[in-house]
């Protein structure tokens, strides 16, 4: 008789947090959510009303230009942490927070300044507020052009020093010129509008824009070479990626027209900067206008800033009052969001699911973790888990299903039993690779209703032994399945045997030859140990040969119940599994 017993490890939370809850049908936690007052460091100024929003859910420590050190020491006592582009949120970062930061919300756009590969591998959300600030760095974009146009800055500093230079600082118009937009989003294409109002003509170039909506304000989507030959303006309105960055370099100042005028208020790192002052010399680039630059401060000598046809700012494309406020609203709301342990509309490094989708797939969420859990627990130690497949069977059409949040369940319900990892589904897919486990997805379409998005999950764990050997099925894999029924998930495979039982607590798995009275001998051992027993259900191949018996417990049996139970002579083998 082989008996076992097997117990998921509980995790040490992170200060002031536990583990999410299991997912209600109105809401999915995949992060963790906070039992007292979670923390919000707040690295560079935010506007008042988001101070607000997240000081009636946090704890707020508005901690301003810190240093790296300081950084590091203050997130190791945080739950999330906001910034603008002005703080570097590298992996020391990460690693100092020794896994209590769960949210980095970025109070801006451009998310170049946070490595998102180490906040993924730290299961760690980063969110952004991508809409609140897009005039505001278009109107800086224009008035920038404007001013160099027309050497404002220039005359200025010159008339301030006592010098009235009216033919010195003759500019040149804009109406009727070309500009070139590169980078077609959200500020690129306010930009154009105003430009058009300026009465210039606008082309743009953006490998991912939508010619439609080109077309609808009246731009013309052209290839990057076009855009720069025929420009007399560029305004650059890209993100810095590694396929942008020093995008603007000696060849392709070459090719632009000579004397063309250059906005950038993107990323100072698209334009190879010392490219830029080649070209400012010979004259290719008659003027630039930058807000952004590749290090922020530049060098007091920088001899791009000290260029007398440069314009500069210093990254103020973002700094309106207007737009503070709404960006402080946007990044606290997502951030609290987050912190409560619901997937927001504005995650860069998970994926983004619409909430209607969520709440149906809720109760589904919770079959897939407990199946997994079931699962791995059943595998006999030594081997580990190398290749999962997991079969979602569906009325509807196969194509229909989103499985990322499932899939996010499963791997957590794999991995958080047998190891110390925190898996959400932030870190999911990183996690199962870095441990090197396989998951493959099939989708089946069977009969079934068309209300529920699924039938049944299957799980099967590949090329393992198992501690309950009933639960291989014939085709050699561990499996079990489930289903949910009036909202609540149930187990109704295990290996070959059907059974029935509601996943709720834990469960003692039972094989015995098929014989009257097993039912009672095994409840009234739990019965005098004092365990309450949920659901019992008995699945057998045929009569009075072997069963399976499932058996729901509320409370978790003493180890001398368990030993109980396998002396009850027909039982050949149990296990009991923690959910
Ligand atoms: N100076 C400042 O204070 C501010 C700067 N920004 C920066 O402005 C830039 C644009 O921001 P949004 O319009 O909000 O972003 P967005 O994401 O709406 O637009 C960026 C566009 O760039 C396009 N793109 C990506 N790779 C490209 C490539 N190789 N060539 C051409 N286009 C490419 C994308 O398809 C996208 O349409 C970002 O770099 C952002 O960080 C945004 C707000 C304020
Ligand atoms: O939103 C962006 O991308 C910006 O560049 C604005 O930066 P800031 O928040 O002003 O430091």
């Amino acid at each position: 008789m082989a008996a076992a017993t097997s117990q998921s490890h509980l995790l040490r939370p992170s200060p002031g947090l536990r583990r999410a809850s299991l997912p209600s049908p109105s809401r999915i936690s995949f992060a963790l959510r906070a039992v007292s007052k979670p923390t919000v460091l707040v690295a560079e100024k935010l506007g008042a009303a988001g101070l607000e929003l997240l000081k009636e859910f946090a704890n707020v420590d508005c901690a301003y230009n810190m240093t790296p050190e300081e950084l590091c020491a203050k997130v190791a006592l945080s739950d999330a942490l906001i910034v603008r582009s002005g703080t570097k949120v590298n992996r020391s970062v990460f690693e100092s927070s020794a896994g209590r930061l769960r949210v980095v919300g970025r109070a801006g756009v451009g998310i170049d300044n946070v490595d998102l590969a180490a906040a993924t591998e730290h299961g760690c959300l980063v969110v952004n507020a991508p809409t609140a600030n897009t005039v505001a760095a278009a109107e800086h974009g224009i008035a920038l052009m404007a001013a160099m146009a027309r050497n404002v800055a220039q005359a200025d500093a010159a008339l301030k020093a006592g010098k009235w230079q009216r033919n010195k600082y003759v500019g040149v118009s804009l109406v009727g010129k070309t500009l070139a937009i590169l980078g077609f989003g959200k500020v690129g294409s306010e930009v154009a509008r105003r430009a058009k109002g300026l009465g210039m003509h606008v082309v743009a170039h953006d490998p991912y824009a939508s010619a439609a909506r080109a077309r609808a304000i009246g731009v013309e989507l052209v290839s990057f070479e076009d855009a720069i030959s025929a420009a007399d303006f560029i305004s650059l309105h890209m993100p810095l990626t590694p396929s942008t960055d020093k995008m603007l370099n000696d060849e392709t100042f070459a090719k632009m027209k000579k004397g063309v005028r250059i906005v950038n208020v993107a990323r100072g790192g698209v334009i190879d900067e010392e490219a830029l002052v080649r070209a400012l010399d010979s004259g290719i680039v008659a003027q630039a206008a930058l807000d952004v630059f590749t290090v922020e401060p530049p060098a007091a000598d920088s001899k791009l800033v000290l260029h007398e046809n440069v314009t500069v700012t210093p990254h103020l494309g973002a700094s309106t009052v207007e737009a503070q406020e709404g960006v402080a609203i946007e990044i606290a709301e997502a951030v609290v969001g987050a912190l409560k342990g619901e997937l927001s509309a504005t995650a860069v490094n998970a994926p983004m699911v619409p909430a209607e989708v969520l709440s149906e797939l809720a109760p589904y969420v919770e079959l897939a973790e407990k199946l997994a859990r079931l699962a791995v627990q059943l595998v006999a130690g030594g081997g580990g888990v190398k290749s999962v497949k997991v079969t979602y069977a569906s009325g509807r059409s196969p194509d229909d299903l989103d499985t990322r949040v499932l899939r996010a369940m499963i791997t957590k319900g794999l991995i958080e039993p047998i190891s110390n990892v925190f898996v959400n589904l932030v870190n999911a897919d990183f996690t199962a690779k870095q441990r090197g486990i396989r998951i493959t997805e099939e989708r089946v379409q069977i009969d079934g209703t068309a209300e529920s998005p699924i039938e049944y999950i299957k799980v099967q764990i590949a090329q393992a032994g198992s501690k309950f050997p009933s639960a291989v099925s014939e085709t050699g894999e561990i499996t079990v399945a489930g289903r949910v029924k009036d909202g609540i998930p149930h187990l109704t495979e295990v290996g070959s045997f059907q059974v029935d039982v509601s996943l709720e607590g834990s469960i003692i798995l039972c094989r015995q030859v098929d014989q009257p009275g097993m039912i009672g001998a095994v409840g009234s051992v739990l019965g005098e140990q004092n365990v309450n027993v949920s659901f019992m259900s008995v699945g057998r191949i045929a009569p009075r040969k072997h069963a399976v018996m499932a058996i729901g417990v509320d409370e978790e049996p003493t180890k001398e119940t368990l030993t109980k139970i396998g002396e009850i002579p027909a039982i050949e083998e149990f296990v009991f599994l923690k959910l």
